[in-house]
């Protein structure tokens, strides 16, 4: 039997500068936190905030959360500093800002090779500029199935909005073309995709509903920037009730000795094949009900 996924529900973006924030991160119910060194740091704070992660995470514990670091490009002033430093702090991924190609993918890939560091360090791609977007089926072939690194797609909606000049309101429809884009190329490349953030942190209605878009669009979880923003992202990226009892009868179904090696059955008027029995156990899996 395969272990659970990871859950990748509610990721949360935590400035490095910010130590008010940082040491709320152990309180949080959240998946996954990315500690960033890129948009959230002023330029003349860079340096120092590299040094105040450096300290923070060679003394905070690991909890039960994913732990990334989002280093700034490695095109610019910080990006080798940051992700050599970042390497050395063992996250379980790095995340690369503004790429375009894969090969600003490949080039942080080889580095951490280079430097032998174990295939487990995980890359992450953020997909904010239109060029990511258009290279979007070359970049997820960089998966882990391919021998590389990557292993998350992080949607930025704030740099696709500011490169492209459309309206993020409005549902977000003008989005919503490329965010479908992001998650058929991860799923080809075996990767997740995490959706984008919602700067409105005090309307919660709102990014309730902003959240289950992107889980009826298949996004694995959401990116985050306030912790009152998590218990949405959990709820919204969690099998349903009616979704776990619906995938146990499909698996029951299956396993009586009437439909033992069948390839379709029906249940309650429903066909039901074999490719749901996967989808079934999958969700069980997501679920932690130990099936996959
Ligand atoms: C947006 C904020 C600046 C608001 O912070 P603040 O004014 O402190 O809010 P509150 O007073 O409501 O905070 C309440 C308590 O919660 C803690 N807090 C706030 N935010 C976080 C956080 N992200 N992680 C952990 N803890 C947090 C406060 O310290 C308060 O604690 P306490 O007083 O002890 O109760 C702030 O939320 C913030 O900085 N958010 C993250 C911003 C960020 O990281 N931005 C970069 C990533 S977004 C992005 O750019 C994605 C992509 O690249 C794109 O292009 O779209
Ligand atoms: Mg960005």
């Amino acid at each position: 039997m395969q272990t659970a996924p990871r859950p990748r529900r509610s990721v949360l973006y935590v400035p490095a500068t910010n130590d008010k924030a940082l040491a709320k991160i152990a309180s949080l119910a959240c998946d996954a936190v990315i500690f960033d060194l890129e948009d959230a740091v002023a330029p003349e704070e860079k340096v120092t905030a590299r040094r105040s992660l450096v300290r923070f995470l060679s003394e905070a514990g690991r909890a039960d959360k994913e732990f990334v670091i989002r280093i700034n490009a490695l095109a610019g002033e910080w990006g080798r500093d940051d992700l050599e430093a970042a390497r050395a702090l063992r996250p379980d991924a790095i995340l690369l800002p503004k790429v375009d190609t894969p090969g600003d993918i490949l080039e942080a890939n080889d580095i951490l090779d280079a430097a032998e560091v174990p295939p487990e360090l995980a890359l992450w791609a953020m997909v904010e500029t239109p060029r990511a977007v258009l290279n979007l089926g070359p970049i997820a072939e960089l998966g882990r199935d391919r021998g590389a690194r990557l292993a998350c797609l992080v949607v930025g909606t704030n740099d696709l909005v500011k490169e492209t000049g459309i309206s993020p309101a409005g549902g977000r429809q003008w989005l919503v073309p490329w965010l479908l884009q992001i998650v058929l190329a991860a799923r080809a490349g075996g990767l997740d995709a995490l959706d984008g953030v919602s700067n409105d942190f005090r309307d919660l209605d709102a990014f309730a509903r902003e959240c289950l878009q992107g889980a009826a669009m298949g996004f694995d979880g959401k990116t985050l920037i306030h912790p009152a923003q998590i218990g949405a992202a959990n709820a919204a990226f969690s099998p349903s009730g009616d979704a776990v009892a619906e995938a146990e009868r499909i698996v029951a179904a299956f396993a009586t000795p009437e439909n033992a090696g069948k390839g379709v059955i029906q249940a309650d008027g429903r066909m039901i094949e074999r490719l749901h029995l996967d989808q079934a156990r999958k969700l069980l899996a997501r679920a932690g009900r130990g099936q996959a």
